[in-house]
């Protein structure tokens, strides 16, 4: 994580569409420096947890497909989680290695019962596949052995993640320097913290090297909280909602920017108050406080990452 990190830190400081305030930095700080409001892991309650491996299963398998809702209006986050539970409450071996290499794109919509075709099906389906492959050629088939073998620390857990899945390496070339954002296999180690609570699976004694996730939601509460500005270029497409493509100088910014804003947010509350808080927790709140806006306008990319 330390790579997510570094080059986030080194495309803030090269940006040309999105910058830092340090005036909006210095509000949310003061802000969140006595306490930062706790949100709940499972807030809304969607998801599957029964305090053993098949949870485990359950979010690798969420996290491998936790990414770009936006191109259907009506679908979210919320109806994958949602539907995910449903499908291993009705049948505990849905996420068998074996079954998920075998799931198709109508098998996969029949199971979040979504009536027409997924935003990137295909994709989806693939990267299921993907999951199933490997956890059976090198885990055992068990997400949880994945899990184990990383010696309670998340940085291991997203070295062993992005070695092993292709679909997990959340990174790209920016300005002729290589960026690691790893969203998606972050997500993973701070799902297992939050549903374990800190304990057995969810047990990492480095959570705190963990970064914010960088997806389309958290960018756009940063900015309207004045911590992230952008040119008016960029303010133009994401207010009109035009596509910003994968890998571009304007995406790359809005993600990168995003996870060094929080590592100085996280920073000066520190500074302020003495206060070690996570990456993980001020992610959290930004997250719950940006689906509960509805006005809330994001950057629209297709991407498998976010
Ligand atoms: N930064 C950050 N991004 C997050 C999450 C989560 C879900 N985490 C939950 C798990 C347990 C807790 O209850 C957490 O709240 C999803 N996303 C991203 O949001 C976008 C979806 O938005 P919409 O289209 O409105 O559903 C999409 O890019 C998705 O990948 C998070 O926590 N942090």
């Amino acid at each position: 994580m330390e790579k997510v990190r570094a080059t986030s830190a080194w495309v803030a400081s090269h940006s040309s569409h999105v910058t830092l305030d340090s005036s909006g930095i210095e509000k949310v700080a003061e802000k969140m420096k006595d306490s930062i409001p706790k949100v709940e892991w499972d807030f809304e309650g969607i998801h599957y947890f029964d305090n053993g491996p098949l949870t485990v299963q359950y979010l690798f398998v969420l996290d491998a497909l936790n990414f770009c809702f936006w191109p259907d209006k009506e679908m979210s986050y919320d109806h994958l989680a949602a539907g995910l539970k449903e499908a291993l409450l009705i049948d505990k071996s849905a996420f068998d290695a074996d079954r998920l290499q075998k799931y198709t794109g109508p098998d996969l919509r029949k199971m979040l019962k979504w009536p027409r075709p997924l935003p990137l099906e295909d994709e989806r389906v693939r990267l299921m596949h993907e999951v199933g492959f490997e956890l059976e050629r090198s885990f055992e088939g068990k997400a949880s052995k994945l899990v184990e073998s990383c010696d309670k620390s998340a940085a291991k857990l997203v070295a062993l993640i992005t070695s092993h899945f292709p679909g997990f390496r959340d990174h790209t070339v920016y300005k002729g320097h290589q960026v690691f954002l790893y969203k998606r296999a972050q997500i993973f180690a701070a799902d297992l913290w939050g549903a374990f609570k800190g304990q057995g699976y969810g047990e990492f004694k480095d959570i705190d090297s963990v970064t914010m996730f960088a997806d389309y939601i958290v960018p756009a509460v940063l900015q309207q909280l004045g911590v992230l500005k952008y040119s008016p270029t960029l303010s133009n497409i994401v207010e009109s909602n035009r596509e910003i493509s994968s890998g571009s100088e304007e995406e790359v910014e809005l993600r990168a920017c995003s996870v060094h804003a929080v590592e100085e947010i996280r920073e000066l509350i520190h500074k302020k108050s003495g206060k070690q808080v996570l990456s993980v927790e001020l992610d959290l709140w930004l997250w719950a406080f940006g689906i509960q806006c509805p006005s809330l306008q994001y950057h629209r990319t297709l991407s498998i990452y976010y």
